[in-house]
């Protein structure tokens, strides 16, 4: 059965996209069969695989609002053998307010995945950078959470707020859920501050963090704009070689 795991963090530009993008690349590229799921509006994540997002037919949107299966919503992506995207445009920005009235609308997305998670070793689900009814959704269907921390001053910022809402999800709508983990991204080498941070959240936070901490790199904010993962972009870029560790570290976790 496919692990789930949604990439979360209410605050913007921390890395939840970047994440989300070369994690699964990298999965895939370690044999492993991945689905990612940009439930973003933005569709960052769509583009950055190199594909149109104003071009595509059915997207996460038309899947949420029951006008296409699962498997019609889902593109493959060129280029990456054993992984597909279920994509996402601005159309998804209005799915909350077209939701309303919904029956257990906080299940919309788990009922469509609950059918073909056992196709797939990893479903990695980007989240859009606010705690609404759209990251409720990735909640009640992941198994766990993944926080992307950006090495900087206010890193821990709405981190209280995310967790409140991540024990309020487990214990209403998803007892399984759990946190699987903290990874630092756009780590800076060359400040105290990258370091500051990273010993104040182990301090103050009662969670997992992975051993592998993301550098800033700037092979990883141009990859995209190529409409490519890193490890197809700079193949030996320290972003890529950072992302495949991740994949590893995530694939040799036994307790999530
Ligand atoms: N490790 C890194 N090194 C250099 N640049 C990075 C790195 N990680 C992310 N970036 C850049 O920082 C910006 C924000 O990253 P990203 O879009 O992944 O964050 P996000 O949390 O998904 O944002 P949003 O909250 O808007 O969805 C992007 O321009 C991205 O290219």
């Amino acid at each position: 059965m496919g692990r789930i795991i949604s990439i979360a963090n209410q605050k913007g530009g921390v890395g939840k996209t970047t994440t989300s993008i070369n994690l699964s690349a990298c999965l895939a590229e370690l044999g492993k069969k991945v689905l990612v799921i940009d439930l973003d509006p933005q569709g960052n994540t769509t583009s950055g695989f190199g594909i149109d997002k104003e071009e595509i037919e059915n997207t996460v949107y038309e899947l949420m609002l029951g006008e296409c299966s699962i498997r019609e919503s889902m593109t493959k992506v060129e280029n990456i053998e054993h992984l597909s995207l279920i994509p996402s445009n601005v159309n998804l920005a209005g799915a909350e307010i077209e939701l309303l009235g919904i029956n257990e609308k906080e299940y919309i997305l788990k009922n469509a995945v609950d059918y073909i998670r056992d196709d797939y070793d990893f479903i990695i689900i980007d989240c859009p950078p606010s705690l609404n009814m759209l990251t409720v959704n990735a909640m009640t269907t992941a198994d766990s959470i993944l926080v992307p921390i950006q090495c900087e001053y206010y890193a821990l910022e709405g981190i209280s707020q995310l967790i409140h809402t991540i024990d309020l999800v487990q214990e209403r709508l998803n007892s399984n859920l759990r946190i699987d983990g903290v990874v630092f991204t756009m780590y800076d080498a060359r400040t105290n501050l990258s370091s500051d941070v990273v010993d104040t959240v182990k301090e103050n936070l009662n969670a997992t963090v992975y051993q592998t901490i993301i550098p800033r790199n700037v092979r990883l904010a141009e990859a995209p704009s190529h409409g490519l993962p890193i490890n197809l972009y700079d193949s030996k870029s320290s972003g890529a070689e950072s992302y495949r560790n991740l994949a590893k570290e995530i694939i040799e976790r036994k307790d999530v």
